[in-house]
């Protein structure tokens, strides 16, 4: 599911006569006659929540007085509160996207983040500027249906469900046209940043690996086909990792693939033949002929197995599976770009090196697997950009590195600097 709430922050090392709290969504048929004026604008922050099968994400956009204003850049007539006007009309906010993301079963610690933070008040307030009395935020995913009730009872917040395959296309292409280095290769241990051209984005297929898979072949903004799906995905890796292995966590999970060795388990095709490569084919001796296979020929029981080769095997299994139906999905539109998302991979080396093998085998070399550095909040993302769309006041995120100079790279928090132009 994916939210958007408001929030208002106290910015502590200015002092300002008349706090303006906004959230930037729902103000701006006043804004201008807002900004107008001699008023501070104090850090206005709205986000939007995620929260599918397993982790709830939140996106949260936050203006900030401390943020350098390089006025030297276009669009430089921003004033000191990073507000500027807008050559298309209207007023750019700048500030930043929050990336922040809660297991499903600490849904408690998600409220607590958000009230503490007081991100369920929404609208501008103060200066005879009343708060608006609807607290809506955007949501998307199963989550969205899910914790209805409980995001009203606890905050009083109503969820405006907002399409998952429909999210995740906004939030890709947005990060993919507007984030330098957001996408990137996985070969020999090594992420290789792609320049991606806006002007040859299109048409690409997205691969969201969540608790299940779907591929999505995108042709433009808002133009995208759900063309496949997996339900073998990141819900199976845990699921059945977790049995296996009886492992506690997620990341204990991945962690223990880390040390584990798949060939004890899985069946090789020089198990197979011999030792030797079934070279006709294009099989080496140490490709898996059959994931787990050797499993069938040992007289061994699953405590006899080191937990570690199995998560290893299971990983594996996993990955070369979703990498090879994206490559075939790829193939059947005629797709060169396979741009992989969603939380199962987790920025994990042994997952993207897997995908990424398996891309590049069964493509002979002709597509590539790319992967995004803001993975896992695609969908959340993407329910923060339909507020435009739903808004007669249109607001929306800047994100043209290349026609607005005010987006910068962004951090290693995942913090992306940017700035949102909100129409008068
Ligand atoms: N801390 C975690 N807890 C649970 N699953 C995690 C965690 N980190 C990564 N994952 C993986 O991410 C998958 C969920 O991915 P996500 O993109 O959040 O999809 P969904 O929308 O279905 O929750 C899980 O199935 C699991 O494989
Ligand atoms: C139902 C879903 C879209 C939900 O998204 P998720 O929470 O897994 O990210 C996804 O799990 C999915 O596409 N499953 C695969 C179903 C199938 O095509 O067989």
């Amino acid at each position: 599911m994916s939210i958007g709430v408001p929030k208002r922050l106290q910015n502590k090392k200015v002092s300002v006569v008349g706090t303006w709290k906004i959230n930037i969504i729902w103000c701006s048929p006043t804004l201008t006659q807002r900004y107008g004026g001699t008023l501070s604008l104090n850090p206005g922050v709205r986000q939007i929540l995620s929260s599918p099968g397993s982790l709830i994400k939140i996106v949260y956009f936050s203006t900030s007085k401390e943020q350098p204003v390089d006025k030297t850049k276009k669009n430089a007539s921003r004033d000191s509160n990073g507000v500027s006007n807008c050559s298309k009309g209207g007023y750019l906010v700048n500030g930043r996207l929050y990336f922040i993301k809660f297991e499903t079963s600490k849904i408690n610690e998600c409220l607590d983040f958000i009230s503490s933070k007081q991100l369920h008040y929404r609208g501008v307030q103060q200066c005879g500027f009343p708060v608006s009395d609807k607290n809506i935020i955007k949501a998307t995913g199963g989550g969205a249906f899910k914790f209805a009730d409980l995001f009203k009872e606890n905050l009083g917040i109503s969820l405006d469900k907002v399409d998952e395959m429909s999210s995740l296309v906004s939030g890709a292409n947005f990060l993919l046209k507007a984030v330098p280095s957001e996408a990137f290769t996985y070969v020999n241990g090594k992420r290789n940043y792609e320049q991606i051209d806006h002007n040859d984005l299109f048409p690409y297929l997205l691969v969201n690996i969540g608790s299940g898979v779907s591929m999505i072949k995108v042709d433009g903004d808002g133009k995208f086909e759900r063309v496949s799906g997996t339900s073998v995905g990141g819900g199976t890796f845990w699921g059945l990792g977790k049995l296996l292995t009886k492992c506690k966590s997620f990341d204990a999970l991945l962690e223990m693939s880390h040390q584990g060795n798949n060939r004890v388990i899985d069946m090789l095709v020089g198990d197979i033949y011999g030792g030797m490569d079934y070279s006709k084919i294009g099989l080496t001796s140490t490709a898996i002929a059959s994931s787990f296979g050797k499993a069938i020929s040992e007289d061994k029981e699953l405590e006899e197995y080191k937990p570690e080769d199995v998560a290893r095997s299971l990983l594996r299994m996993i990955s070369n599976n979703i990498g090879q139906i994206a490559y075939l999905n790829a193939l059947r539109f005629g797709l060169k770009k396979i741009f992989f998302g969603g939380f199962f991979i987790g920025g994990h080396a042994y997952t993207m090196d897997t995908i990424s093998v398996a891309v590049d085998f069964w493509s002979k070399g002709e597509a590539k697997a790319m992967f995004l550095r803001h993975e896992g909040f695609l969908g959340a993302l993407g329910a923060f950009m339909n507020y435009q769309l739903v808004q007669d006041d249109s607001v929306r995120l800047v994100g043209d590195k290349n026609s607005n100079p005010l987006v910068e790279d962004l951090n290693d928090n995942g913090i992306i600097e940017c700035c949102v132009q909100a129409s008068s």
